[in-house]
């Protein structure tokens, strides 16, 4: 501009500039062509110009104040998120990552030394990084990246032209999930092959699961256990008084173990030992009551055998010379208390040696059996017939037992052997020596009644066998 300038011409330069700035800040109260040149001088445009740059600074400012403050507190937000956060640009470069993801994949470095370098030189799961941005669908994938389980989601920001202008990935660390997941398999394998009946109620008792053993064991389908009721599998068995002590024992101790007879469905009643205890909640509730059980059938009727194998000869399965002597016991002490007599018939096969010898032991042994058989058929229910060993039974009389009786009885028994046995398709003849003892004449205990019954018994065969 020439120094020269006329007053108007400096004027409408100026203007010219005014309405510029004022279409730029549309601050002043007048259109531009109402300004005329008196009006110019009098409301001061450039005044107001200058007011509204100054407001527009001081906005500015406060933006980028709150952009600032938004900035700190979106990374605060991100540092303090319990997941890794890393995003990568269109080329694989770190643009930003949390305090996570720095510990997780970038070796505990500093920011600023991440920011900015490809993923491949400063990431120690750049390959699994890289196949991540590949998928981006907002899908969620597991991977275990460097020993750590995670969840991983994520996602592309596209830019103004619709390409892929960054990558955004939330990695979530699911090593207690899939650590729980793995005890959750096993647990739930264990129930379904455990041996022991698994059943689980609700704290109504009502049945909410059962593993396969339970089927086994009880012969109900899941399907027709579950909602039910375990006092349906009562075998009737055990009176009211148990199952108060059970509940007794599991409402104090929170357990209760035993022996417990159920009803089979199909109708069997069977042992089973079961260990119950209660499953309390977060607030000490009970919540569940966990039965596991065993069939212990098996294991009853072995200790059963072995019982009666303890008190019982094998051979013809007569009580033995331990239970016959228990026996004798007690029918002594009954005796004594009553005052009622008892006898005993000590018996030995004649000659039964001779049997063993000439048809062999196992024509013996069929003997035997039928000889033990062919005497209790002789005797009374309430009197026992025991085999001593070899061929040597004894006969215990206890009620209305007397010397007549037992005379009698020992006639029977000699007639009786008289007969012929018949064993494997011959006839074997056989007779029997008996010696008698009666209590209290000829002895008030066991073993001097056990003796004289025997001394009276060699002293029939030395008469001459077939006779007491
Ligand atoms: N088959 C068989 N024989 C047995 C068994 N236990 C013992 N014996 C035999 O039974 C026979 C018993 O003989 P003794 O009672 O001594 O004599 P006996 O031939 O009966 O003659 P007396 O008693 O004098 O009339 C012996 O030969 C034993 O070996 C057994 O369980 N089975």
């Amino acid at each position: 501009m020439s120094t020269a300038l006329t007053q108007q011409e400096a004027l409408r330069y100026i203007r010219a500039k005014i309405d510029q700035l004022l279409g730029v800040m549309g601050t002043l109260p007048l259109r531009p062509e109402e300004l005329d040149d008196a009006t110019l001088l009098e409301i001061d445009p450039i005044g107001i110009i200058a007011d509204s740059f100054h407001q527009v600074i001081a906005h500015l400012n406060e933006t980028n104040h709150r952009l600032s403050l938004a900035t700190g507190e979106i990374r605060t937000i991100l540092d303090t998120l319990g997941a890794a956060v890393v995003v990568l640009d269109s080329n694989d470069r770190v643009e930003d990552c949390n305090r996570i993801a720095i510990e997780w994949f970038f070796g505990g470095a500093a920011r600023e030394t991440i920011i900015g370098q490809a993923a491949n030189d400063v990431c120690a799961c750049a390959d699994a990084i890289a196949d991540i941005r590949q998928i981006a669908d907002r899908s969620s994938h597991n991977a275990n990246l460097h020993g750590r389980d995670v969840q991983i989601v994520a996602s592309k920001i596209f830019d103004e032209n619709g390409r892929q202008a960054k990558t955004v990935m939330l990695f979530t660390d699911i090593t207690v999930q899939k650590e729980t997941e793995r005890s959750l398999r096993l647990y739930s394998k264990i129930f379904r092959q455990v041996g022991e009946g698994i059943l689980i109620t609700d704290a109504e008792t009502r049945i909410v699961e059962v593993n396969a053993a339970v089927s086994d064991i009880l012969g109900y389908s899941r399907e027709e256990l579950i909602g039910a009721m375990p006092s349906s599998l009562k075998s009737g068995l055990h009176d009211q008084s148990f199952f108060a002590e059970l509940w007794r024992q599991l409402n104090t101790h929170g357990r209760w173990r035993g022996e417990i007879f159920d009803r089979t469905r199909d109708g069997r009643v069977i042992p089973l030992l079961q260990t119950i205890s209660a499953v309390r909640d977060g607030d000490g509730r009970i919540s569940h009551y966990i039965a596991v059980m065993a069939d212990i059938s098996t294991i009853k009727e072995r200790q059963a055998r072995l019982d009666f194998l303890a008190h019982h000869d094998v051979l013809t399965e007569l009580p033995n010379r331990l239970l016959f002597g228990d026996r004798l016991d007690h029918a002594i002490d009954r005796v004594r208390r009553d005052g009622d007599a008892l006898a005993l018939l000590f018996i030995d096969l004649d000659r039964f040696k001779n049997i063993n010898d000439t048809l062999g032991h196992h024509v013996g042994d069929q003997l035997l059996i039928q000889a033990s058989k062919r005497l209790k058929g002789l005797v009374r229910r309430a009197d026992t017939v025991a085999r001593l060993g070899g061929d040597e039974f004894v006969v215990l009389m206890e009620n209305g037992a007397s010397r007549d009786a037992a005379d009698s009885l020992a006639s029977k028994i000699i007639a009786a052997f008289k007969q012929p046995f018949l064993v494997g398709g011959n006839d074997v003849h056989i007779g029997c020596s008996i010696g008698i003892a009666i209590h209290p004449a000829d002895g008030t205990d066991a073993i001097t009644l056990l003796a004289n019954a025997d001394a009276a018994m060699y002293r029939a065969k030395d008469v001459g066998r077939d006779s007491r």
